[in-house]
């Protein structure tokens, strides 16, 4: 990259350490204004520990930084706004509590007076009807109460508008990640215009083909060093993917197409709303896709179906213990206050039980063993589980269902955030388990993992719209059926 004038930031010889884990490791990154970077590393490469130094909301134990050519001595989340540097971080900071015209005043402190409430709502829906064209969202609605993908386009909003301070820099960390491909390619088309008008971006995602696509530049890490920096035409997926250090490329696994019905039924759902007829039906060692846009009622069955195994629900039957992969780590997924191996122990209670107490042995072994198994990249499995990268925290999710008894496993768009190198493991896992006998239901907002589904059901405005198996499977059915009749209406009606 060059390092001329227009350079909007420059990060040399940055250093930060967590304990024993050295997270970055005297990196060095350029971004020039105008310019998309794409910044791509295995999960705790060191990327988000990198952008939240770069966005004030974390400290550098050593090296400089330096916006628009003047060093920055005392730098903070406050100098970054002033300086037009603003972050979509992963773990998202809305206030569940307030209103979305609300949580688009904290960050933006002109809006302020008689009246802020009007100009603050008119604000922030301009921005999501040029982002997100039918996004479905009014200014008034509650954040609490959005689906999570509805929450992140607030999120993208509120960075992009503008009031009193500039705006020259976007990072977005996993912008994508709950969003449904409809609303992930507005996403990229607008970063893409945004760019064209002066505004930098640095993209971060496990997504290599919107990198790819979208970016101009891009930066490799590799624990805690940058081990890249080209142009993005200079990459392919293969070159990246070796770059990042992460596994070969394999040819996608896809399901082995098989006649359905020879073993016996483990799940059969009706959405709520369904008129008789279209069902949900999960035969033992079955891998069953859940498609369609995000938010439409397919994790509202994922829920129904888990909460069937412990008390009667009408329309869905299950038959046999249940575990749930949580797709909205934050919320539904992990218990903040406990260490990762209590994380992935939790669903195995029975197991891990000595006479009447818990063994820590039983229950370090059994971390253990996971960690092995996909990866799980920590010093320690006593440390507490937010010590972890956003990727490696979904890993322990993981670990939790697939360690424990639960027959029928129920995952909620649960590869969010996860490197390539694992996900391609955890596909062969997921295989490897239901050639076992174990059932998968599996709501998933990316393509190419239905093509690791035995059949996929596909929804809309809370129904099943479309049957399909594996054989008869394309991107353009799942897509027709996910707008068809209503259109972009579809859209709108979030179920969740
Ligand atoms: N608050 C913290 N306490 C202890 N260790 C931390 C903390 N934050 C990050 N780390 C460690 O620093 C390393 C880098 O983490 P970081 O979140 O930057 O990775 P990442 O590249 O963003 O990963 P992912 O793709 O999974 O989001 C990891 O080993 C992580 O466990």
């Amino acid at each position: 990259m060059s390092e001329g004038s227009s350079a909007i930031v420059r990060l040399d010889g940055v250093e930060r350490h967590f304990g024993a884990v050295r997270a970055l490791d005297g990196v060095d990154l350029t971004v020039d204004a105008g310019a998309c970077v794409g910044l791509v590393g295995h999960n705790g490469a060191g990327k988000s520990t990198l952008m939240h130094i770069l966005a004030g909301s974390g400290r550098a134990d050593r090296g400089r930084i330096t916006i628009a050519g003047h060093e920055e001595t005392a730098y903070s989340v406050a100098r970054a706004q002033k300086l037009g540097i603003r972050c979509v971080f992963q773990e998202l900071s809305l206030c569940p509590n307030l209103t979305v015209a609300e949580n688009a005043r904290i960050t933006h402190a002109s809006l302020r007076g008689i009246g802020w409430r009007r100009r603050s709502a008119a604000l922030i829906r301009a921005k999501l009807d040029e982002i997100f064209p039918g996004h479905g969202i009014d200014p008034s609605d509650v954040v609490g109460d959005l689906a999570i993908g509805q929450r992140q386009m607030v999120e993208v909003a509120r960075a992009f508008t503008v009031t009193d301070d500039p705006l020259h820099l976007v990072i977005l960390d996993e912008p994508t990640s709950s969003l449904d491909a409809h609303t992930a390619g507005q996403l990229l088309a607008f970063v893409r215009r945004a760019v064209g008008q002066g505004i930098s971006s640095i993209l971060i995602s496990h997504m290599l083909g919107e990198i790819l696509s979208t970016c101009d530049q891009v930066v490799v890490m590799r624990d805690g060093k940058v081990v890249a920096t080209d142009m993005a035409a200079a990459f392919d997926r293969d070159r990246l993917v070796a770059t990042m250090g992460g596994a070969k490329h394999r040819d996608k696994a896809g399901a082995a197409a098989r006649a359905r019905g020879e073993t016996p039924v483990m799940v059969q759902a009706r959405p709520r709303g369904q008129a008789a007829g279209a069902e949900l039906v999960a035969h033992q060692g079955e891998v069953i896709g859940l498609a369609g846009l995000a938010g439409h009622g397919q994790t509202r069955l994922l829920l129904d179906i888990y909460r069937a195994s412990t008390a009667r629900r009408a329309g869905v039957a299950v038959s046999a213990p249940v575990s749930l992969v949580a797709g909205d780590r934050q919320t539904d997924g992990i218990f903040p206050l406990w260490s990762i191996a209590e994380n992935i122990g939790i669903r195995s209670l029975a197991s891990l039980r000595r006479g009447l107490l818990l063994s820590p042995e039983r229950e370090a072994a059994l971390a253990r063993a996971w960690q092995q198994k996909i990866g799980i990249r920590t010093p320690d499995l006593d440390n507490n589980i937010l010590s972890l990268s956003g990727g490696n925290q979904q890993k322990v999710l993981f670990a939790r269902a697939l360690g424990s008894d639960a027959g029928i496993v129920l995952m909620d768009d649960p590869m969010r955030g996860v490197d390539i190198g694992t996900k391609l493991e955890v596909y062969d896992l997921i295989r490897e388990e239901a050639r076992k006998g174990r059932t998968f239901l599996w709501y998933t907002t990316e393509m190419d993992e239905l093509e690791n589904c035995d059949h996929v059901y596909v929804f809309r405005n809370g129904r099943i719209v479309a049957d399909l198996a594996q054989s008869e499977l394309t991107e353009e059915k799942v897509i027709q059926s996910s707008f068809e009749e209503d259109g972009p209406e579809a859209a709108r009606e979030h179920t969740r």
